[in-house]
């Protein structure tokens, strides 16, 4: 396959970036807009003033504001709205996709409704006989960091690693490594628990608690996710690698994050609707909390942490009293869930 033009859809923080990082690699870029002034912006002042102020995107960028055209032929998309969206936008674009393009999906999150990761998202809609090749983009990677040529490390899993490695050869630059997989619902899990994780850090130090804290979370939040990562049929050693531990030590410790924020916010003592009125951007961990522990029920997999998560989120406890119930829970071997699911014979005494 012969790519000189792809397509990007969706032009928040994440999408801009790595439009232009593929622009400035010397593909022309085709980056469909939700709004239409952010898209007018773009193609008049290379810049998009909503999303990413304050750096100038390269001239091989095109926005669109009509997904037709966004699309046009390319076989080279890069799928990157929220979540919450993705499915009417996915479906928006069938009609216009050619057989076999490639998608890499760099959305991090799982839907409410059907309880489906992106990749199962596109399995619902494609009409029988139609086919894409579907990959999924994660690792810990702030577009902010990305768009100043910071140093960055990502993954890119599909169902083939042909497909991965191409993928792997567009996408790369000196700045952004990319490394193959072939664990979609691995990468897919983790992206989207980290978020409802990094909630649970940022509420932890806007209560002033410490380091140690964090690191509690951090740790068994990697357990909670590698259980429902697995469950799902993901490879455990997916996630003590970028999408995983990479991805959760970034969003759960940075400033940059948008749910460790939301999370800091309410810790300090602000209701859900206090912090997200002032957003324009997406704290996906917001949305995914309540799929994440529908998840966890349905599939009986314990996540102490997201489930407190979501009662402080929907149920309306308060955090303190969730980060006593917490501390209040039977003691434990620490791997007990993990030896009674999938070493029953082992003792819990070794
Ligand atoms: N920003 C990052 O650093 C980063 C990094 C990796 C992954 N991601 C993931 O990328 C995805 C997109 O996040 P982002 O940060 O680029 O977005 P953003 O939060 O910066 O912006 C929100 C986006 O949603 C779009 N939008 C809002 N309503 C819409 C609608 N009804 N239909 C279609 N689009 C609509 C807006 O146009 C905008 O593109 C998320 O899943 C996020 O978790 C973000
Ligand atoms: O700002 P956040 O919390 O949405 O995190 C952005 C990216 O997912 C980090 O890899």
């Amino acid at each position: 396959m012969n790519v000189s033009e792809v397509s990007v859809i969706g032009a928040g923080s994440w999408g801009t970036t790595l439009a232009n990082l593929l622009a400035e690699k010397g593909y022309r870029v085709h980056l469909w807009v939700y709004e239409q002034e952010v898209c007018d912006a773009i193609n008049r002042s290379r810049e998009n003033p909503i999303y990413l102020p304050g750096f100038r995107l390269s001239e091989l960028i095109t926005a669109h504001n009509d997904i037709e055209s966004a699309l046009g032929d390319r076989s080279f998309i890069v799928m990157v709205v929220p979540s919450h969206v993705y499915r009417s936008v996915a479906t928006d674009m069938i009609p216009h996709l050619r057989d076999g393009s490639v998608v890499v999906s760099a959305t991090k999150g799982i839907e409410n409704e059907t309880l489906l990761t992106m990749s199962g998202v596109w399995r619902d809609i494609l009409p029988e006989g139609r086919k894409i090749r579907y990959a999924c983009l994660a690792g810990p990677s702030f577009a902010r960091e990305v768009i100043r040529k910071i140093p960055t490390a990502v993954t890119v899993a599909a169902e083939d690693l042909d497909t991965a490695r191409f993928i792997q050869q567009v996408m790369a630059t000196e700045y952004f490594r990319v490394y193959t997989s072939t664990d979609i619902i691995g990468l897919e899990v983790a992206g989207a628990v980290k978020n409802v994780l990094a909630l649970a850090a940022g509420a932890s130090d806007g209560f002033g608690y410490g380091h140690n804290t964090r690191a509690a979370l951090i740790t068994r939040g990697l357990a909670e996710m590698t259980r429902l990562g697995v469950a799902m049929g993901a490879h455990p050693l997916t996630f003590l690698g970028l999408p995983g531990v990479g991805d959760l030590l970034l969003t759960c410790t940075s400033e940059l994050s948008r749910n460790r924020t939301v999370g800091y916010e309410m810790g300090r003592g602000k209701s859900l609707d206090e912090v997200l009125s002032g957003m324009k951007m997406v704290a996906e961990g917001v949305k995914t909390a309540r799929s994440v522990y529908n998840l966890a029920k349905r599939l009986k997999v314990d996540m102490p942490i997201c489930e407190r998560v979501y009662s402080v989120l929907y149920e309306g406890e308060d955090p303190r009293e969730a980060v006593k119930a917490l501390l209040s829970r039977t003691l434990k071997h620490e791997w007990e869930y993990e030896l009674q699911r999938f070493w029953p014979d082992i003792s819990t005494n070794r």
